[in-house]
């Protein structure tokens, strides 16, 4: 990773170049020993056999492997995503109708070993569908839509592969902004302005490029199949009137356990440009602090080690202050707003692939069938179509927007 050169603080982040990840992932079935196989049968297969409801029987047929033969990180993560899937499909294939309360020995046990070794919690998280969940089709191309695919998918069709790689692309946006952060941190502990100012125009501008790639979301995910398929399949187990006790991990413990739904909540890179501004998410409503403070347990550790490290730094917003100095003032407040507007357009399309959506399904509620109603995360409330989601996604984009400097 990259590294300060300041002695005594030194900034370091497991990010890899695309080449060394699309190795990783460039065959799925010839990444990991043949042994595994049954996992990654039924992990590549999954939408195919959930909406023909064989998924139970096939994994009831799994033979219990063991997780010695993987080797290394990479191969940890891709069984790790393939087990992820299988899990989430199997508790949620039945919609919200028939859940399920024991997941069975066969995954639970390697889910549960694999997870404790990567220091990450059994049930799917961002790192797993979004950040592992890619591969190049032509290794030396470029990364785009065009040039990308996900390996592993829920029911739902390319709007999976289209959120999924949509995230994908905008934290590969964020990576120069996150690349200029030990070069702030290196600035300020050299009080080099002229280097650290720089250094906030590159992190503004990647903000910018973030909101760019984002408008890809508009051609690539429906609303329809993201609300009424999709978004069930990353639901979690806590705090859920689904499954109130949460999950039983046979084989692992015999009391149900309980972890929050995935999040974007769980994408680091926000969080870094966050504590780099100094931007603190207040309780307000009681969410926003704890929740994006809790999602941090469930990164990559190197991911949460890098933010720990960055939020006992040197406060950037404490030196710019002390200088006075106008440019770098402006320089910061350009961070800043380039957040906000991120944050304005993702409530925009939260509001178009949830809240519109969700008004249609209740319409619908009152004549036909039902639908399900409730949200991937404990921010959504039940019925209420998540407003509960969208307050949090509000507080936090004005939380963001108080954080510009004003002259003192
Ligand atoms: C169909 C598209 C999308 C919808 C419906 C959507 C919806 C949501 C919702 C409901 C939340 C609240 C927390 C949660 O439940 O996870 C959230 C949070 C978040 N989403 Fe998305 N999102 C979408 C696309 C994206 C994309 C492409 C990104 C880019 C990385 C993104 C980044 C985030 C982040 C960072 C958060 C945490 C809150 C924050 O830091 O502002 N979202 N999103
Ligand atoms: N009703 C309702 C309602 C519907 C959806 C949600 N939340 C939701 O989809 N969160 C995930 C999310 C938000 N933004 C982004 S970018 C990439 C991801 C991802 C992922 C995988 C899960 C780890 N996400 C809340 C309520």
């Amino acid at each position: 990773g990259s590294a300060a050169t300041t002695p005594g603080f030194c900034l370091t982040f497991d990010h890899r170049s695309p080449g060394s990840l699309q190795q990783l992932l460039a065959n799925v079935r010839t990444e990991l020993p043949d042994y595994y196989a049954p996992w990654m049968d039924v992990a590549a297969n999954l939408p195919h056999l959930i909406e023909g409801h064989q998924l139970r029987r096939e994994v009831a047929k799994m033979p219990l492997l063991s997780t010695q033969y993987l080797r290394g990180h990479r191969q940890l993560r891709l069984a790790r995503l393939a087990l992820g899937f299988i899990t989430m499909g199997y508790v949620w294939q039945g919609g919200s109708r028939q859940t399920v309360k024991i997941l069975p020995r066969v995954l639970a046990v390697p889910y549960c070993t694999i997870s404790e070794l990567l220091d990450l919690p059994p049930i799917l998280v961002y790192a797993d569908c979004v950040l592992a969940n890619w591969k190049k089709r032509d290794p030396c191309g470029p990364l785009n839509v065009e040039n990308l695919d996900i390996l592993f998918s829920f029911p739902g069709g390319d709007s999976n592969k289209g959120f999924f790689l949509v995230s994908l692309l905008v934290e590969a946006a964020a990576a120069t902004g996150i690349k200029a952060i030990p070069m702030i941190i290196n600035a300020i502990l050299h009080h080099d302005r002229c280097s650290l100012e720089t250094a906030l125009q590159d992190v503004a501008l990647s903000i910018c490029k973030m909101r760019e790639a984002f408008k890809l979301i508009h051609e690539c995910v429906n609303p329809g199949a993201f609300f009424r398929s999709l978004r069930i399949y990353l639901s979690g187990w806590k705090d859920s009137f689904l499954m109130p006790e949460g999950l039983v991990y046979e084989g692992v413990w015999d009391s149900p356990k309980q972890f929050s739904g995935g999040s974007a909540a769980q994408s680091s890179t926000l969080q870094c440009f966050d504590v780099l501004l100094g931007i603190q998410h207040r309780a307000a409503q009681g969410f926003s602090a704890e929740y994006l403070g809790c999602m941090r347990d469930y990164m990559p550790a190197a991911h949460r080690a890098f933010i720990q490290t960055l939020a006992s730094g040197p406060s950037l917003r404490q030196f710019v202050l002390a200088t006075g100095d106008a440019g770098l003032r402006a320089a910061f407040n350009k961070c800043v707003l380039a957040l906000v507007d991120l944050r304005s357009y993702h409530i925009q399309i939260a509001t178009k692939y949830i809240t519109i959506p969700a008004g249609r399904c209740r319409a619908e509620q009152q004549q036909l069938g039902g639908c399900v109603h409730e949200g991937t995360s404990v921010l959504s409330e039940r019925g209420t179509g998540g407003t509960g989601f969208m307050r949090f996604l509000k507080v936090v984009r004005d939380t963001t927007r108080k954080a510009q400097l004003t002259e003192q």
